[in-house]
């Protein structure tokens, strides 16, 4: 088994930078929507100027946003993929990828009409990310969803050839649970938190639960 791609999400101080910098994870996420998490592009980019490492991909996580709101993100910052984490539609997604030219990813909520939407967007996206929304929350809950839908969502997603990326409450304690699904991605945010910062002490703890995984199951 291959070791999944890993995603550390709501990255909202330079320290919280610095910490995921020279950590294990590809991409780097940043949230642009209402959130206690939301920063600001010009700061974003005033950070990364104060890291050594210039290697992860960023990622930019967006609510419904119009192209103005996505052009004066990636006016400040050069983002790697555009995560859509609200209810855009098919046509809105078609318009962001014309007008941006780079991968998006559309997220979507465990529901019981997950599936259907998999189906309905696959043409439009380049990858999935499956997260839990309690309330209004619509993403960085810290809370699971019913993980024994996972297996359904991968064999979608390998189907149409997509990225597929289990979110929702993710920490050191049940990564190891998680990895049993043999999921090719995952992404978290509160569960490498402490006080509401990133935390190295969990981002260490979880990245030796990923890697004793992948040395016991060869
Ligand atoms: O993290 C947020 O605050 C957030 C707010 C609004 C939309 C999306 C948001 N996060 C998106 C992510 O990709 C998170 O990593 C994902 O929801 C998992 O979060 P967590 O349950 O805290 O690990």
């Amino acid at each position: 088994m291959s070791s999944p791609e890993l995603k550390y999400c709501g990255i909202h101080s330079l320290n919280d930078l610095k910490l995921t910098s020279s950590a294990n994870a590809t991409y780097l996420g940043f949230i642009f929507a209402p959130s206690r998490r939301k920063v600001d592009p010009s700061e974003v980019s005033s950070w990364l100027k104060d890291v050594a490492d210039h290697s992860k991909k960023l990622v930019g996580v967006f609510v419904n946003p119009s192209i103005s709101e996505n052009e004066e993100v990636l006016g400040a910052l050069k983002l790697d993929v555009i995560q859509l984490h609200g209810e855009e539609t098919v046509e809105e997604i078609k318009s962001v990828r014309e007008h941006f030219h780079i991968p998006i990813w559309k997220a979507l909520h465990h529901t019981p009409k997950t599936t259907l939407l998999m189906e309905k967007f696959h043409n439009v996206v380049d990858g999935f990310v499956i997260d839990s929304r309690v309330g209004g929350q619509r993403g960085g809950t810290g809370v699971t969803f019913d993980w024994s839908h996972i297996p359904v969502y991968l064999k979608l997603a390998k189907k149409y050839q997509k990225k597929c990326f289990i979110a929702g409450g993710i920490t050191p304690e049940n990564v190891q649970h998680l990895l049993s699904y043999e999921v090719t991605g995952i992404d978290l945010s509160s569960g490498i938190e402490e006080k509401n910062s990133k935390s190295l002490p969990k981002i260490q703890q979880l990245e030796e639960r990923l890697m004793n995984h992948v040395h016991i199951s060869r």
